[in-house]
C-alpha cells in the first residue's frame, strides 16, 4: 500500500506561492506574459466552456476576472496564453472548477497553455470524418452540450483531486536517470542494479531475496538395492567395460556413456552407445520402485569409474563439486545415482552461501536420488580420499532424464493475458518444440524464483496488473513497481544463471534506432503527473482510444473470474455496467484532456484503435511521421505481414492479425443487453470520438 496515500487528498496550504502567469485575486501586479506562443488548436485545454458569453473585452481590466467579482483570495486568478488576449479570469468562471486542489506545479504546468473561454476554440474533428461515423447529425453540436463538458470537466477534476503533492522534480529527475541506468544494465547484463537511492517517498518493498527452498541435497537413501541376480548382471558389465577399456578418462575418474547424448562441463564428446538390456532392467527397476511417469523415465546413463588407490596418489579418484543443472535434463526429473564397489563420501554444499553440508557416505549396492531442482541450490562431488588412505575401485551409474528440444524449454510466468498460451502437444499449443509451462502471477510479486528452475527461458509478462492499481498514483509507486520486479528479476538470475531472461516492456523499451525510450501505459492511474514528469524529460505521448464497447467487454471477458483476486477491477456484473463504464468512460475521457492539455510534450497525437485496425499502412506512417522516425521499407512489410493473416492464426498471441476483421468482433461476441448498458455509461465518450451508438 502506498504510505502517502492519505497526504495525497489533503487540501492544499491556505498560503501558497504564485506560480507563473498566476497571481492571486486582489494583488494588482500585471502578470507576467505566457512563454508559449501560440497554441496549435489541437494542443488546446478543452475544459472551459464552449458556450460562455463573449462579452466585450475593452472595458475589462486585465488583472480582474470579467466576473468583476472577488474570490476573497480563494480562487486562482489565471491568465489566457493567447497573445491578443492576455485576460485573467478566476479559475471557477473560467470553468477550472475544483481549482483548489491543484498544486502550484501542476497549476504552472496546465496555463501554460490555457486559453479562456473567450479564445477557446473546439478541436473535434467534423463529423463523417472518421469510418465509423456513419450518421449525418452533427456530432460537434453533441460533443459540445455543456452537459457533456461538465462531465468532461468534473472527470478531469477528480482525477487531478487525487494527484500527489509537488513533487522534489530534481530529486526525481535524479532517480529517474538512475532508473533508466538501471533498466539499460540489467537489460544488458541481467545482473545488479544500483542501490535504491534518495528518493523522497517511503522506500520501495523490497522482497526478501529468498533463495531458500523445499528441495534438499538429496531426497533418499537406499542400501542393498538390486537383487543378486541384478547386481551380478551389473558387476558382469562393469568389469567387460573396464577390460574392453570403454571408459574416456576425466579429471579424476572415467566415463562412460550411454542412451541419450548428455553434455555437461568438463566433458569430452561423448558417443553414447544404445543403452543394453542389463541397463533397461534397471531402468525399468527405478521407474517402478520410484513411480516414474513416461516424462521422467531415465533414457541417458552415465556410469563414473572411480578407481582404486593405495594411499599415494589419492587425487586420480574423485570427482570435483558440480551441479548437474544443465537445461537438457527435465525440469521435474529425478538423478539417480546406483553405487557398486568400495563405500566413499559423497560431499553436498550449499550454492548461494558455499556452506558445507552433512556428508552421505555410500556403500556397495546403493542408492541415491537428488531433484534435477535441487540441483540450482545445491553442489554435490566426490571428494577425494584423504592423503595415505586406501580405497577399493567404484564405480557410479547415474540415471537422467534428457530431451534435446529442453535447451529451448520455456517457462512462462504471467498474469492473465498469457492464459490463452497452452503447453502441450496438439494444434494451437506451444510445446512440441518449445516444451515448457505456464505459470500464473497476476502481479510482480506473485512471481516465484524456484519455479523457473531446470528452465532455458524464462519469459515474465506481468506488471500490468500492478501499474492499474488503486495505489500507482505517480512516479514514485512506479518506481517500487519496478524495484519490486526488479528484485524478483535478480532472484531468478541468481537461482538460474544460465537461463535466458525476457520480460515485458510494459514498463521501458529502448529502441536504439530512434533513440527513444518507449513506455507503453495502460489506463495508468496518476497519468497526470505526466506533465510535471514532461518538463523534465523531452516527451512524446501516443493517444490510442479504442471503442469503449469492445474495450470494456475485453475487460470483462479477461477478468470476469477474477473479481475476488483483483479488487482493483471494476464491478462487471450485468446490473453494474453502466455504472462501471461511466467510471471507465470519465477516466479516459479525463486522460485524453491532460493529453491534449500537457503543453510541454513535444508532440501529442491521438489515434483511434479501429482506425489502426482498418488502414493500419497509412496510420503508422502517420505515427512515424508525427514522431519524425524515418519510414522504412521493412516496416512497410512488417506492417502488411502482421496485419493480413487468417484471424486467427497464432492464437491470441500471434503476431500475425487480419486487424481489419478483428475491430468488429466485439459486436458479434457482445449481447445487446451489455452493448446497450455500455452505450448509456459511455454516451459522451462515444460522441467524443464519434463512434456511432447501436441502440442508445
Ligand atoms: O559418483 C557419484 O556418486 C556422483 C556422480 C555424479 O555426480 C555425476 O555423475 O554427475
Ligand atoms: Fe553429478
Amino acid at each position: 500500500m502506498n504510505p502517502n496515500k492519505t497526504s495525497l487528498t489533503q487540501k492544499p496550504p491556505a498560503v501558497r506561492q504564485s506560480p507563473r502567469n498566476l497571481q492571486k485575486l486582489n494583488i494588482n501586479n500585471s502578470p507576467s506574459a505566457s512563454t508559449s506562443g501560440t497554441p496549435s488548436p489541437t494542443s488546446r485545454l478543452s475544459i472551459s466552456s464552449p458556450s460562455s458569453p463573449n462579452p466585450v473585452k475593452k472595458n475589462i481590466k486585465r488583472s480582474s476576472c470579467p466576473c468583476g467579482r472577488s474570490s476573497n483570495g480563494k480562487d486562482w486568478l489565471i491568465a489566457c496564453s493567447e497573445n491578443g488576449c492576455k485576460q485573467h479570469w478566476h479559475s471557477s468562471c473560467g470553468n477550472l472548477k475544483g481549482e483548489n486542489s491543484f498544486t502550484q506545479a501542476q497549476v504552472d504546468c496546465l496555463t501554460k497553455q490555457w486559453l479562456c473561454p473567450w479564445c477557446y476554440t473546439v478541436p473535434f474533428a467534423k463529423p463523417g470524418n472518421h469510418p465509423t461515423s456513419l450518421n449525418e447529425i452533427s456530432l460537434i453540436e453533441k460533443a459540445l452540450s455543456s452537459a457533456a463538458y461538465q462531465n468532461i470537466t468534473d472527470s478531469v477534476m477528480d482525477v487531478l483531486k487525487n494527484a500527489p503533492p509537488a513533487i522534489d522534480l530534481s530529486s526525481m529527475e535524479t532517480r529517474l536517470d538512475e532508473l533508466t541506468t538501471e533498466i539499460k544494465n540489467f537489460k544488458k547484463t541481467s545482473s545488479g542494479f544500483l542501490a535504491p537511492s534518495t528518493f523522497p517517498r517511503a522506500p520501495p518493498i523490497h522482497e526478501k531475496r529468498d533463495l531458500n527452498c523445499q528441495e534438499k541435497p538429496f531426497e533418499s537413501y537406499e542400501e542393498k538395492f538390486l537383487a543378486d541376480d541384478d547386481l551380478d548382471s551389473m558387476v558382469d558389465l562393469l568389469g567387460y567395460l573396464k577390460s574392453s577399456a570403454s571408459f574416456l578418462p576425466e579429471k579424476g575418474h572415467e566415463v562412460k556413456l550411454y542412451g541419450e547424448p548428455y553434455s555437461y562441463t568438463g566433458a569430452k564428446d561423448l558417443d553414447p552407445d544404445p543403452i543394453p538390456p542389463e541397463l533397461t532392467k534397471i531402468v525399468d527397476l527405478l521407474s517402478s520402485k520410484f513411480s516414474l511417469s513416461e516424462q521422467e523415465r531415465p533414457n541417458s546413463i552415465l556410469i563414473n569409474f572411480f578407481p582404486a588407490t593405495n594411499g599415494l596418489d589419492t587425487n586420480n579418484t574423485h570427482l570435483a563439486m558440480h551441479s548437474d543443472d544443465e537445461s537438457s535434463i527435465a525440469a521435474d526429473s529425478k538423478i539417480i545415482t546406483l553405487s557398486i564397489g568400495a563405500k566413499r563420501k559423497i560431499k553436498f554444499e550449499a550454492k548461494h552461501s558455499n556452506e558445507s553440508l552433512e556428508e552421505l557416505e555410500v556403500s556397495d549396492n546403493s542408492v541415491y536420488i537428488m531433484s534435477r531442482k535441487s540441483q540450482n541450490w545445491f553442489r554435490h562431488g566426490v571428494p577425494p580420499p584423504s592423503p595415505g588412505e586406501s580405497t577399493e575401485e567404484r564405480f557410479s551409474i547415474t540415471f537422467r532424464c534428457l530431451k534435446k528440444q529442453l535447451s529451448r524449454s520455456i517457462l512462462l510466468i504471467g498474469d492473465s493475458n498469457t492464459k490463452q498460451v497452452t503447453f502441450g502437444s496438439g494444434l494451437g499449443k506451444v510445446g512440441q518444440s518449445f516444451p515448457g509451462k505456464r505459470i500464473k502471477a497476476a502481479k510482480v510479486k506473485d512471481i516465484e524464483a524456484k519455479d523457473c528452475v531446470g528452465y532455458s527461458n524464462i519469459f515474465i509478462m506481468c506488471g500490468t496488473n500492478d501499474l492499474r492499481c488503486g495505489y500507482i498514483s505517480d512516479e514514485r509507486d512506479i518506481h517500487c513497481v519496478v524495484e519490486t520486479l526488479k528484485d524478483k528479476l535478480i532472484q531468478v538470475k541468481q537461482l538460474c544463471p544460465e537461463a535466458k531472461i525476457d520480460f515485458p516492456d510494459e514498463i521501458s523499451l529502448q529502441c536504439k534506432r530512434s533513440k527513444r525510450t518507449v513506455a507503453k501505459v495502460l489506463q495508468l492511474k496518476g497519468f497526470e503527473t505526466f506533465p510535471l514528469l514532461s518538463q523534465h524529460c523531452d516527451i512524446e505521448i501516443v493517444h490510442l482510444i479504442r471503442d469503449p464497447r469492445a474495450s470494456i467487454k475485453s475487460r470483462m471477458d479477461t477478468f470476469g473470474k477474477f473479481l475476488a483476486e483483483e479488487p482493483d477491477v471494476v464491478d462487471f456484473t450485468q446490473d453494474h455496467i453502466t455504472d462501471s463504464s461511466k467510471k471507465i468512460c470519465g477516466e479516459i475521457l479525463a486522460r485524453a484532456e491532460l493529453i491534449k492539455n500537457c503543453a510541454v510534450a513535444k508532440t501529442r497525437l491521438s489515434l483511434l484503435y479501429e482506425d489502426v485496425l482498418v488502414n493500419p499502412l497509412e496510420k503508422a506512417k502517420e505515427l512515424f511521421g508525427a514522431l519524425q522516425i524515418k519510414w522504412r521499407e521493412e516496416v512497410e512489410q512488417r506492417v502488411n505481414i502482421s496485419t493480413s493473416g487468417s484471424l486467427s492464426e497464432g492464437g491470441g498471441f500471434g503476431t500475425v492479425k487480419n486487424t481489419a476483421k478483428l475491430g468488429q468482433r466485439w459486436k458479434r461476441d457482445a449481447s445487446k443487453e451489455f452493448i446497450t448498458s455500455v452505450e448509456q455509461g459511455c454516451s459522451v465518450l462515444l460522441h467524443t470520438f464519434h463512434y456511432t451508438p447501436m441502440y442508445v
